[in-house]
This record gives C-alpha cells, sequence and structure tokens, in this order.
C-alpha cells in the first residue's frame, strides 16, 4: 500500500507501507499508482516526494511474488509515468533503496538519501537482473563502467558512494523526508528537462569493446555457469549501444530468459533459506523466539594457531574486549604479529582505522580468562587435549560463563561432560580462514541450553556470519556429508579416473575447486591423522600392499600412501597434484601420480576402465545428497534449508545451484534414488551408496517440493 498526504501546503508525500522492507507488491504498486495519479492530478500540489515508511525507502520487488501470478501494475510503465510527471519527484532514501527500490527512485527526478542508507541492484544475487529500467539507466546515470560493476556484482553501495557516483543528488544527515519536502518546494517551479534519466544520451567509452569483453569474462570466471551476470553484461551493453526504448526491449527479452529459470529459482530460494536458518529450532522444543542471548561483552579465545587467529580477528572486529591465550611463547608471538597484520590489513581495505587491534590483550595463562562472558576454544584437533581445557575452563572461568569449542568433528557432549554446567556448552564451528569464511555451525548437545545456543547464534551473526544450528554428531552436517563425497572420489581413482578428471567434472559443475585440490590444499595429513585415530590407516610400506576393505567396508588407501610418501598437499609442495615449490597454489598434472596410480591399480587387480563426467558428479554428489538426508532424518539438521545453507557458505557449493538438498529436487528425487540404487548394486560393499529410507519416503509421498519436506519429516519423527 501507500499512504498519500499534502505537507508544506504543496508537496504530495507518498509514503510506501509494506513491513518490514516495503517491498513492491502488487498492493504497493497498485499504492503508487493511484497516488501519483492523485498528486499530479491536484491543482494544489507543486511538486512530490515518495519515502518509505520505518526508516526503510525499499528493498525493491516483492520476492516471494516470483513463481506465483503476478497481478497488479508492472513497475516498468509504473516508473515511467513517474519519469514522465510535469511536477518535480524526489526520492527521500533512507535506510535502503535496493533493486526496484533503486529503479523506483532512478525514475524520479531527483534523490536525496540519508547518510546511513544503502543503495544497490542486487538482482544479479537472485538470477535476475534489473528489468524495470535499471540497466538502461543506471549506465546513463553514472556512466557504463560504475553501472557494470554495480549491476554485475549486486553490491550495495553507502550514500557517501552513491553521491559522489553521481547516483543520488544529495545526502542528508536528519530527517531525509524533512530534507526532501524541503527540497521538493524549492524545486518546484523548475523545468524537468534535464531530470529525466530516460532521455539521457548513455556515454560511450572509448575503450568500449576491450571494457564489455573484460567484463564478459570476468563474470564468465567469477560467476562459474551463473547465467544472471552474463545477462547483466548483455544489457549494459544494449544500453549503450542502442537507443532507450530498445534497450528496455533487450533487457525485457534477457529477464523472460531469467525469471523462469532454475538459476533464478535456487538463488531466490537460498535468499530465504538464509533468512529461515536464524530463526532456528532444537529437537527439545527450544526456539530462536523463545530462548534469549545473554550479551557478551568480553570473550576470550585458547589456542593461537590458524583458526584461533581468525577467531581473535572476527571477535575484535565487533568491537568486544577479547582474550587470546596460548600457552606456548614462541607461538604466542608469531601469532600476535599475524592477528595485528590481519586486523591492520582488514581495516585498511574498509578504510578504518585498525580499532580491534586495541582491543585484544595476551596471556600465556588460562587464568586471564576468569573474567570472560564466553570462551571459543581453539586448540589442536585432540580429544585428551580438549578434554584438558574444558576442565580447566570449567574451573577458572567466572559463573555462567558460556564454554564453546571449535571443533570440526570431535564429540561435544563429551567435552560437555567435563565441566561443571555441561548446558554452558556448545560448538562454535568455523571454517579457514575464521575471519573471512562466512559460514559458523553452532552444535548442541542434549545438555546445551536454549540461552546458550541463542548466545552463540548471536555472538556468530554479530561477527558478520551466517549461523546455523545443528546437533551433535561425528563431523556435525558439514563433515560429516564431506566423507562420502570424497570417499567416492577416491574410488573413482581406483576405477579409472585421474584426479583432473574428477575436478573438473566438479569444478564444471561450480565448485571454485574439485575435491582433489580442495584436499591439497586444506593438507592430506588432515584426514590421516582422523583415519589414523579411527583405526582405518593401515601400513602400505610394510606390508606393500594395505588391504582395501575395512571391516567388510570398501576402503581406499590412497590418501594414505600418498602422506607416507610425505606428500601433504600445496604445503610441501606434492599431493594429488605438484606445485613448483611448496607453499606455491598452482596445481600442475604429476606424472609421477600417474604412474603410482597405475602401479597401484595393477597391484590391487584393478582394471582401469572410462569414467565420464555424468558419473563422477552422480556418485560423488548424490552419496553426499543421500548423507544430507540420512542427517535430516536423524534430526541433526532441521530441515534442507540449513544443509543447503552451510554447503553454499562453508563448502563452496554454487548458489545458482541452491545448496545440495535443493539440487536434488532440482534433478528430481526419484532419479536420485534410482541412480543411488544403481551404484549400490554396483558397489556392494559400499554403504553410504545405500539409499536413505527418508529420500524412498519422500519418493513415495509423489516427491514433494523442498518447503514441504519437513511435513514428512516430522511424520517420520512421530512414528519413531
Ligand atoms: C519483476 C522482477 C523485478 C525484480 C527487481 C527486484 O527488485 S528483485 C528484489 C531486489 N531486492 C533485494 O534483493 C533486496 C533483498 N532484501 C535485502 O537485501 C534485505 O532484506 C534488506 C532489505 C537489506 C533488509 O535487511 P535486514 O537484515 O534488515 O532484514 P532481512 O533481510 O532479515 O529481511 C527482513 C524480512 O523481509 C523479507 N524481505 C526482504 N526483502 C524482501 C523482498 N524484496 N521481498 C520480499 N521479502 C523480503 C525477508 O525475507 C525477511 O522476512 P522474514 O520472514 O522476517 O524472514
Amino acid at each position: 500500500m501507500a499512504q498519500y498526504t499534502r505537507v508544506s501546503g504543496s508537496v504530495g508525500l507518498i509514503t510506501l507501507q509494506n513491513p518490514p522492507v516495503n517491498a513492491l507488491s502488487a498492493a504497493v504498486r497498485q499504492g503508487i499508482v493511484d497516488t501519483v495519479k492523485r498528486a499530479l492530478g491536484d491543482p494544489k500540489v507543486k511538486s512530490v516526494v515518495i519515502c518509505g515508511q520505518n526508516g526503510i525507502f525499499c528493498g525493491g520487488a516483492d520476492i516471494k511474488e516470483f513463481g506465483t501470478n503476478m497481478s497488479g501494475p508492472p513497475l516498468v510503465p509504473m516508473i515511467h509515468a513517474i519519469e514522465a510527471a510535469n511536477k518535480p519527484v524526489v526520492a527521500a532514501i533512507e535506510g535502503s533503496a535496493l533493486g526496484g527500490g533503486l529503479e523506483l527512485a532512478l525514475g524520479c527526478h531527483y534523490r536525496i538519501a540519508h547518510s546511513k542508507a544503502r543503495l544497490g541492484l542486487p538482482e544479479v544475487s537472485l538470477g535476475l537482473l534489473p528489468a524495470a529500467g535499471g540497466t538502461q539507466r543506471l549506465p546513463r546515470l553514472i556512466g557504463v563502467p560504475a553501472a557494470l560493476d554495480l549491476i554485475t556484482t549486486g553490491r550495495h553501495v553507502t550514500a557517501a558512494e552513491a553521491l559522489q557516483l553521481g547516483v543520488v543528488d544529495r545526502v542528508a544527515e536528519h530527517s531525509t523526508v524533512d530534507a526532501a519536502v524541503k527540497f521538493a518546494l524549492s524545486v518546484a517551479a523548475k523545468s524537468l528537462d534535464a531530470r529525466r534519466i530516460s532521455t539521457y544520451p548513455c556515454p560511450r567509452p572509448s575503450d568500449f569493446d576491450a571494457l564489455f569483453e573484460g567484463a564478459m569474462q570476468k563474470v564468465r570466471q567469477s560467476a562459474r555457469g551463473a547465467i544472471a551476470p552474463v545477462a547483466c553484461v548483455q544489457a549494459v551493453r544494449a544500453a549503450a549501444t542502442r537507443p532507450y526504448l530498445q534497450g528496455m526491449e533487450r533487457e525485457k527479452e534477457l529477464m523472460a530468459t531469467l525469471f523462469t529459470s532454475g538459476q533464478a529459482r535456487a538463488l531466490q530460494y537460498c535468499f530465504f533459506a538464509q533468512r529461515a536458518v536464524s530463526k532456528w529450532n532444537m529437537p527439545n522444543g527450544a526456539r530462536w523466539d523463545t530462548s534469549k542471548p545473554r550479551p557478551v561483552h568480553k570473550a576470550a579465545v585458547i589456542g593461537l594457531g590458524t583458526m584461533g587467529r581468525g577467531i581473535a580477528v572476527a571477535l575484535a572486529q565487533t568491537g568486544m574486549s577479547v582474550v587470546a591465550v596460548e600457552t606456548q611463547e614462541k607461538q604466542l608471538m608469531e601469532a600476535k604479529q599475524a592477528v595485528s597484520g590481519m586486523l591492520e590489513r582488514g581495516a585498511k581495505r574498509r578504510g578504518l582505522t585498525p580499532a580491534a587491534l586495541h582491543k585484544i590483550s595476551y596471556s600465556h595463562d588460562i587464568q586471564a580468562v576468569a573474567d570472560v562472558d564466553l570462551v571459543i576454544e581453539a586448540v589442536f584437533e585432540d580429544m585428551a587435549l580438549k578434554k584438558k581445557v574444558f576442565q580447566q575452563l570449567s574451573a577458572v572461568c567466572k559463573p555462567g560463563t558460556f564454554l564453546c569449542t571449535n571443533t570440526s568433528a570431535l564429540d561435544v557432549d563429551h567435552l560437555a561432560s567435563q565441566t561443571r554446567n555441561p548446558e554452558l556448552v556448545v560448538g562454535m564451528h568455523f571454517f579457514a580462514p575464521a575471519h573471512v569464511m562466512k559460514l559458523l555451525e553452532v552444535v548442541y548437545g542434549p545438555q546445551s541450553s536454549p540461552q546458550a545456543v541463542a548466545t552463540a547464534m548471536q555472538l556468530g551473526k554479530k561477527m558478520g556470519k551466517v549461523s546455523v544450528a545443528v546437533g551433535n554428531c561425528r563431523g556435525f552436517v558439514g563433515n560429516r556429508m564431506l566423507k562420502p563425497y570424497i570417499e567416492q572420489a577416491f574410488f573413482l581413482l581406483e576405477e579409472g579416473a585421474t584426479p583432473e578428471l574428477v575436478d573438473r567434472a566438479l569444478e564444471e559443475f561450480g565448485f571454485p575447486m574439485g575435491v582433489f585440490r580442495m584436499s591439497d590444499l586444506s593438507g592430506l595429513d588432515v584426514g590421516w591423522r582422523v583415519r589414523k585415530g579411527d583405526g582405518l590407516v593401515e601400513s602400505g610400506s610394510a606390508s606393500g600392499q594395505p588391504t582395501r576393505l575395512r571391516e567388510g567396508r570398501r576402503y581406499s588407501p590412497l590418501g594414505d600412501l600418498l602422506c607416507e610418501q610425505g606428500r601433504f598437499g600445496q604445503k610441501t609442495g606434492r599431493g594429488w597434484y605438484q606445485y613448483d615449490k611448496p607453499g606455491s597454489r598452482v596445481a600442475r598434472s604429476d606424472p609421477w601420480f600417474h604412474s603410482f596410480l597405475e602401479e597401484y591399480r595393477a597391484r590391487h587387480g584393478l582394471v582401469a576402465r572410462r569414467i565420464d563426467h555424468q558419473e563422477v558428479l552422480e556418485r560423488c554428489l548424490y552419496v553426499l545428497i543421500n548423507e544430507g538426508f540420512r542427517i535430516l532424518e536423524d534430526g541433526i539438521a532441521a530441515g534442507p534449508e540449513d544443509i543447503d545453507i552451510i554447503y553454499v557458505f562453508g563448502y563452496g557449493w554454487p548458489r545458482h545451484r541452491g545448496g545440495p538438498m535443493f539440487y536434488a529436487g532440482m534433478v528430481g528425487l526419484a532419479t536420485v534414488l534410482e541412480r543411488l540404487e544403481h551404484y549400490r548394486q554396483a558397489h556392494p560393499d559400499v554403504p553410504y551408496l545405500q539409499p536413505c529410507s527418508l529420500l524412498r519416503r519422500l519418493v513415495a509421498s509423489g516427491s514433494p517440493p523442498v518447503h514441504r519436506w519437513r511435513e514428512v519429516i516430522k511424520k517420520l519423527h512421530s512414528q519413531l
């Protein structure tokens, strides 16, 4: 809806009203059409201001309407009518002007933004393009290079940057509506000839062809198969090469392809899934809206290895006081330097002074954490060591301190049992580098209090993370699903694939790195240590031939054999690939590994066969998805959205494919089930290929869309 009033005698004030973000729903669009008509027809009104209720101008088109039978007046003629008005129309931008919201403002003759407002055309992140004239007006207003940047990245700009770019005419420090009304009074009698952006010529840069070729190359590289960024470049190119109305036709044509695409559905699903995971609930009924977090003013990090350093940086950047503890003097000194460097670089990037530097105090004594509100333990991944740390923390910390562990797989309940107050213990599983990666798994056990979960979730949000609450099990959600995925990749090598082939298939699917390049980056020794701990590793050099079965299950010792040779990946300059030197990042095919693989196959009587990309994807991805269904069945994740967000934000799953569970729905659950059954028959010694009963049940109930899986899961749990 839109409210109409007349203010200051001659200004028609139109207020968009659709909480929480004044999205342009059918009712709002109708409201704008009606109120604009009223203002233009009122002889007492000499100029018009459009603003939004509750301090936010407009969050764009109503995304919930996409995929429905959209009714109500369309945006394009509505904005044209505003631009064509014979009375000045001023947009008063507070909070956000995004997508269709900014396009509406670009149709106005003037734009005034509050200094804290943010503006942008984020349609690309929803698999769309700004199709209400955004791709045609913005380049005319601010030039092609700047428009290309904003439209292809979807980034939000501050009011200051918007002013510098020429997106807005003025920035207001106090009431934007008051400033806009005052301004509207002052321009009431002025000619509008030079204020209609669609009439501007689009400036044609001298390096036109190189600019567009470069832009196209850039989006193709970074988009990894996403179609919207490519369409955005094409639409802006049309602005620079065609008259306005023809450009609008091209914009419409490109949007038509995007609007109904699977990628747009996937990206819009991700938008809502990201918001859904913040509304967490636990199997015991505790929920986000009934559990109050406790404020954290001072936090501590124990252990300043790579993870601890990143966590300390992320904590300090929230502005809170941080105590960083490392018992080894040398490591402490190195960490101090590294953390300061990270904070300084971070502040420089954001154009700030590194105030967070002074928020961190360092100590080698665990007693230093006595007065903190929350501790994050990030010592070496070793249960005995972590147990000891938790016993100490329980004795040292003031009553009520939350004790969190950054373990990536160990049993959080077991650590909780080492403390006097297990209800205060949760996992906070960060991803490396912890100050950069957006994902945080908040792991609760049966004893974790709702307040502990709420506090960890809120702290994660404060640290800029996308936090997902998950239950406690080996590897939690992300790493638990990764295990069968990696295992399949190893098996594919045994059967005839190469690391290059497997990685290419996964990278063409959209992962930034295939499984082997990723393994080289994170270090082969990490998994080796875990497998050793699990008693899976048999020494190959001693027996000459480690077996390929463990307790009746197929096992590939390939990773163990490479580790025995000291091939730990990038850090040693050798892994699944070779590198120019230790630490170098460019993976090159390694003839040594290829002959090693051939010898290995010969030794085990394995005959290499031709493996294609489809098999790589089906085996690696469907087995990971199958484990996702088991996780849902076990109640470790509350819904498919939680799993998808973990994979999109923590594991490089291509966002335009919506996350593994959404992808399964797109492929068709019956197809996933059939292919798993097929591979299970071919590999009866791989239990992970056994389709999970939830998947069978979903297929039996007609493969409902992903947003209806929770009903089936609920029914399943109530029957258990
Ligand atoms: C015809 C096709 C035309 C397309 C052009 C477009 O305009 S496409 C839409 C472009 N707009 C966007 O992409 C903006 C999306 N929204 C945001 O980025 C943020 O919500 C915000 C506006 C910056 C506000 O952020 P904040 O953190 O304050 O709130 P939330 O993100 O949690 O959102 C609050 C609730 O509002 C819902 N919501 C937000 N934007 C929209 C929208 N455009 N349409 C519908 N719903 C929207 C969001 O889902 C939250 O809902 P809850 O139910 O409370 O979870």
